[in-house]
């Protein structure tokens, strides 16, 4: 009953967004930088390129490698319900050396996350595993799998628990209870992976016999569908873990078989593809979502976020502070009166109304989904927004008013009430100062970082970057964490109070923290979210 609905849920989703009815997104409290970053990566983010359409490479599926290294048989099975550890941690980056771990689909896999450069320091290599699961399943046709972030990425190899295909029955089932899973859902487990790719010979050759065969698929489909069950049950399949040469590694027949194939039955019974997709959906979503008793993860993202606030921005020039920020609206109706006014108040003294001072939009652009944004029907809109803010009374927060100028009261997006609320103003990236520079010289990029102190000389100002793009050529790959001390920018000399201070950063850096003590107090600025900077582009 359950899972029928969530089938129903997730068929509501896309049918109010299809036909354009009011919605009801859900937000949260701003600034959340790790729901913010998985919103972005779940439904803008470019990764899910590579599993649109279920597409081959190596005589399998980007998919299935993608699957197969998340899964019980792999990072996820170091999981102990016994003692709470072990999980999906990304300790498979330090155990591709194990029998057990052989195949290039590991690497690829892995090789592929760091190309896409997802890892934040919110957002680790055992999120992207997880979140390269959920693109795997839907890309092929599978369910929607709701994603949740917060896994913690292991520094080390966990134990040698991978099940082998030549262990018998007792031992794969011990192995599913000790991961958390029941006989039944093993069974699931296992078919629903095994609906996707299948065994290479040359890692498994005595499994594959036949020198011959490159890969043996589980089944004559290359989606994510039922045909693994229904040719079982039909005993037409070539699954080469149910019906290969060797007995000992028909592992596939033994837990499918192990209660009288009642469980393969129910999934063709209801699997009018539904009861397939759904009891999938929800035994993948608890397979990604098994980790060590101390991790906790967010809840479950099923939709986006409406009214996602994006960095806000800011410039000092000529006594004004510049502020560029975005709302992003899902599904908004078609209306092109509609206008959406930024406000904000003083942090110091009064220039602006009581009602606060006003900015309007100055431009909007479609929201461009990725493929779990395109299968639900998604629209969105992004509004940009550029205020001119007197510097000396500053900002304390903002908000925003949409109208859509017809009888209906404007909506307010003011954070649950609290507004969008600027911590402090003494430190900040100058958005319009910095720049992208290009050197000719090493004919490399790098980002020259302007920070603006409200202060003098005698300020002391630190960052520190996170870079996704690791230098390492094979696995582990890890976040690049650099801490910088700053300089005075001689090219920018102190201006209104404002004293700037700079250094370079690769242009791979996704994020940064600013440390600094001005007159001996400290400011910070945490998970200042650099990929959406427009830095101007200079070449020295
Ligand atoms: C007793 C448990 C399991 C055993 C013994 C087992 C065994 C295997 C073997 C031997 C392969 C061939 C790998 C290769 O040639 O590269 C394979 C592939 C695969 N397995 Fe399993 N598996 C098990 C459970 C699972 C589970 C629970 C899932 C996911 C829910 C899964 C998903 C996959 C996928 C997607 C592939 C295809 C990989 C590709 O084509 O690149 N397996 N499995």
């Amino acid at each position: 009953m359950v899972q029928s609905l969530r089938a129903l849920y997730a068929r509501a989703i896309v049918t109010c967004a299809l036909a354009g009815y009011a919605h009801s997104f859900s937000t949260f409290q701003w600034p959340n930088p790790q729901l913010s970053y998985a919103d972005s990566q779940i439904y803008e983010g470019s990764m899910s390129i590579l599993t649109q359409g279920c597409p081959p490479r190596e005589n399998t599926t980007v998919p299935a490698q993608w699957l197969r290294i998340a899964s019980a048989y792999h990072d996820m099975s170091t999981h102990d319900v016994d003692d709470g550890t072990g999980g999906l941690d990304a300790s498979i980056q330090y155990e591709l050396d194990r029998p057990q771990n052989v195949g290039q689909g590991m690497i690829d896999s892995l090789n592929d996350f760091k190309a896409f450069r997802v890892a934040a320091p919110f957002f680790g290599m055992a999120d992207t595993i997880a979140l390269g699961a959920v693109f795997a399943v839907a890309g092929c046709g599978g369910p929607l799998i709701p994603f949740s972030a917060g896994r913690v990425d292991a520094t080390e190899a966990g134990p040698e628990t991978v099940p082998e295909p030549q262990q018998d029955l007792a031992s794969h089932t011990e192995a599913f209870r000790r991961q958390g899973f029941t006989p039944t859902e093993m069974i699931g487990l296992v078919a629903c992976g095994h609906t996707l790719g299948g065994v290479r010979q040359v890692d498994f050759p005595l499994v594959v016999t036949d020198t011959e065969d490159v890969v043996q698929t589980f089944d004559t489909t290359t989606n994510f569908d039922n045909a693994v069950v229904s040719e079982y049950l039909q005993n037409t399949t070539e699954n080469i873990l149910v019906v290969g040469p060797n007995v000992t590694t028909r592992s596939d027949f033994r837990i499918f078989s192990s209660d009288g194939n009642v469980t393969m039955q129910r999934y063709v019974d209801f699997l009018s593809s539904d009861t397939f997709n759904e009891t999938c959906g929800t035994l993948i979503e608890r397979m990604i979502n098994t980790v060590p008793n101390e991790v906790t993860l967010t809840e479950p993202i099923s939709e986006p976020f409406d009214y996602v606030v994006s960095e806000p921005l800011f410039s000092y020039r000529n006594g004004t502070l510049s502020m560029a920020t975005t709302l992003r609206v899902i599904n908004p109706s078609d209306n092109p009166s509609r206008t959406i006014t930024l406000l904000w108040a003083d942090r110091q003294g009064s220039s602006c109304p009581s009602t606060g001072c006003t900015s309007p939009s100055t431009s909007s652009q479609q929201v461009v989904f990725s493929l779990i944004g395109n299968i639900q029907g998604l629209t969105g809109i992004r509004y940009s927004f550029n205020a001119t803010i007197n510097a000396t009374t500053s900002l304390s927060k903002f908000w925003f008013e949409i109208n859509e100028n017809d009888s209906s009261d404007p909506v307010v997006v003011d954070n649950g009430g609290s507004g969008f609320v600027i911590e402090q103003d003494t430190i900040f990236i100058d958005n319009s100062r910095s720049e992208n520079l290009f050197l000719s010289s090493s004919f490399t990029d790098v980002r020259k970082v302007i920070v603006a102190v409200r202060g003098d000389a005698s300020s002391s100002v630190s960052i520190t970057t996170f870079d996704p793009n690791s230098s390492a050529s094979t696995p582990p790959y890890v976040l690049t964490v650099t801490t910088t001390e700053l300089q005075l920018d001689e090219s920018n000399p102190s201006e209104g109070g404002f004293t700037f201070f700079t250094g370079n950063v690769s242009e791979t850096v996704n994020f940064l923290n600013i440390v600094a003590n001005v007159g001996g107090t400290s400011y910070t600025q945490e998970n200042f979210d650099m990929t959406v900077v427009n830095f101007p582009f200079v070449t020295s």
